[in-house]
């Protein structure tokens, strides 16, 4: 049971709702080239920042539970702080924890895979992002793994690639494929016969989110179970070839099947087990339902093989998705939201398809569904199937329609919304779309403050990681990395820190104008709480609000 939070007796009650603003991806940069937000006109945001009470959260590293510093921040744990108000040891760190200390190797859920594959002399497949991004998976959890079920007697290991150039370089595909290449010799050498099976860009197959376009998943399943696709004798020949005719970036390179004399050399059979080793769950929930369910209705699967499957982790709580899993997600409790549900504040949540999820699901600690059906409403507009540099805009006036709606009818306490755009055009590397993208949000929010204003409310704009501020590769002197006379675009999140404005109208000097400094995002919970009139729960970390 949650305790009831007593009233802020420092606090005055608001007319309007308390609007919650999350501008994907959009923080302050350090470098003034390639900062596609100093850069953008903005002028909504630029007068917030200039008049109202303001400061600067951390949203990367430790701040939001990743393993060191040197983390960016990334949307799962971004939301999962702003939500729970609290931090959390998250999945990168779980996940190396329990496979330094061998837990992961004594578990049910490995001995079910591996002693499968080992017992039937089977394949034991590896679906999920290459790289060392650390924000879906970790290519050394991978290296790990095939260096255990090696051991465990494991004689054929396929290992299907995702190719990221989204949380790492955007061409840095053979920087992993060619080490990996010569790790999985030294285990052919000690008798497991290891081979790249398949692999593609991870915008283009398998990782697709929240159903935005099943399209993509249905196109992995063909590369990775299938083994239908254009063939190659390896990934290095595959990666070099695909980009020489079409010019694409890592992340929407098309798909391949290494095949011999034809013949794909690792199509997912019956009796195979299979591991998809991405440890977040928004965009490996619905490859994983495509081996999981038996009554999959998204796309004609054709074949699907009876595999022993596991996940790198439970993706959702609520569903108990995947039904096998390698480690234990963080415990996410007391999330803000059941604290509210339990006060009777009446919530409306907001974004389109690709960041839906995120002011849901994440910001609820991972669990899909609603908190209380009568209290919260869950919109979704959505997202147009676009690559996002050709409309920077997104589906930002939507979703401001339904917050300006939402504030204006009086129905909401509480409303939170997401605008994607500093983020998913940002992903594009594609600068000059960025700039619009966030120019867009600060038409948005010009829409917002109206709206506010008009209702009495309060309105809180922050971020959950930087992007769009860092648009260009650096090198360590600060200067900007040049390639082939033009500079090197970066379409990775950044480890920059994010704004946090409270745009009080209907204040009273209840609090004092300097807000609270270095925190990380998740006193954004607390500052909420504190807004819609309550003390934070004990635990919380503090909000920005200073009382006067
Ligand atoms: O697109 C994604 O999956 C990630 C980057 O890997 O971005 P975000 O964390 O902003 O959702
Ligand atoms: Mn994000
Ligand atoms: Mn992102």
């Amino acid at each position: 049971m949650l305790e009831k939070l007593p009233k802020a007796p420092w606090m005055k009650e608001r007319k309007g709702p308390v609007v919650l603003v999350i501008m994907d991806g959009v923080g302050f940069g350090k470098f003034s080239e390639g900062d596609a937000v100093a850069s953008a006109y903005k002028p909504t945001l630029d007068w917030f920042l200039a008049n109202c009470p303001n400061t600067r959260l951390k949203a990367h590293g430790q701040a939001v539970g990743l393993p060191s510093d040197a983390d960016m921040g990334n949307s799962e744990v971004g939301h999962n702080a702003i939500g729970s108000g609290r931090v959390f040891d998250q999945g990168a760190k779980l996940v190396s924890a329990s496979l330094d200390s061998g837990q992961m190797f004594v578990g049910q859920a490995w001995q079910d895979v591996a002693g499968n594959a080992a017992a039937k002399k089977s394949a034991l497949h590896f679906i999920g992002l290459f790289s060392d991004g650390n924000v879906h998976s970790h290519i050394d959890h991978l290296k790990a793994m095939i260096g255990q079920a090696v051991k465990d007697g494991v004689k054929k290991v396929r290992v299907h690639i995702l190719l990221d150039g989204r949380d790492v370089g955007e061409t840095s595909a053979l920087d992993y494929v060619r080490p990996f290449e010569e790790f999985l010799a030294q285990q052919r050498g000690v008798g497991c016969d290891a081979r790249i099976a398949s692999g593609g860009g991870r915008m283009f197959i398998t990782m697709d989110r929240y159903g935005a376009d099943w399209s993509m998943v249905e196109r992995g399943w063909q590369t990775h179970v299938l083994g239908e696709g254009r063939q190659f004798a390896n990934a290095e020949e595959a990666i070099t070839t695909l980009r020489k005719d079409t010019g694409a970036i890592d992340q929407d390179l098309g798909a391949f099947v290494i095949a011999e004399n034809g013949k794909p050399v690792g199509t997912i059979e019956d009796g195979d087990s299979v591991v998809f080793f991405n440890f977040r769950g928004d965009r490996a929930t619905e490859i994983t339902a495509a081996f999981e369910e038996d009554n999959f209705t998204r796309f004609d699967r054709k074949r699907r093989p009876a595999v022993v499957y596991a996940g790198m982790m439970e993706y959702d709580g609520d569903l108990h998705v995947p039904k096998r899993y390698l480690t234990n997600p963080p415990v996410i409790d007391r999330t803000s939201g059941q604290f509210l549900c339990a006060l009777g504040v009446r919530t409306l949540a907001c974004s389109e398809t690709q960041k839906y999820g995120h002011v849901t699901y994440f910001y609820n600690g991972n669990r899909s569904g609603k908190i209380n059906d009568q209290l919260e409403e869950y919109v979704e507009v959505p997202s147009d199937i676009v690559p996002f540099e050709q409309r920077p805009w997104m589906k930002g006036a939507e979703i401001t329609d339904v917050v300006v709606k939402g504030i204006a009818s009086g129905k909401y306490d509480f409303i939170r919304c997401n605008y994607p755009n500093g983020d998913m055009v940002g992903h594009t590397g594609v600068y000059q779309a960025a700039q619009i993208g966030v120019e867009c949000v600060d038409l948005c929010l010009a829409r917002i403050k109206k709206a506010v204003d008009k209702a009495g409310g309060v309105l809180v704009i922050t971020a959950d990681h930087g992007n769009a501020d860092d648009m260009f590769e650096h090198k360590k002197d600060g200067s900007v990395l040049m390639e082939n006379g033009i500079t090197k675009v970066k379409t990775a999140h950044s480890l920059n820190p994010v704004p946090c404005i409270v745009y009080d109208p209907a204040g009273q000097g209840e609090y004092k104008a300097e807000l609270r400094e270095g925190l990380g995002i998740s006193s954004i919970a607390a500052t909420c709480i504190n807004l819609l009139g309550y003390e934070a729960p004990a635990d919380y970390d503090p909000s920005v609000l200073i009382p006067r």
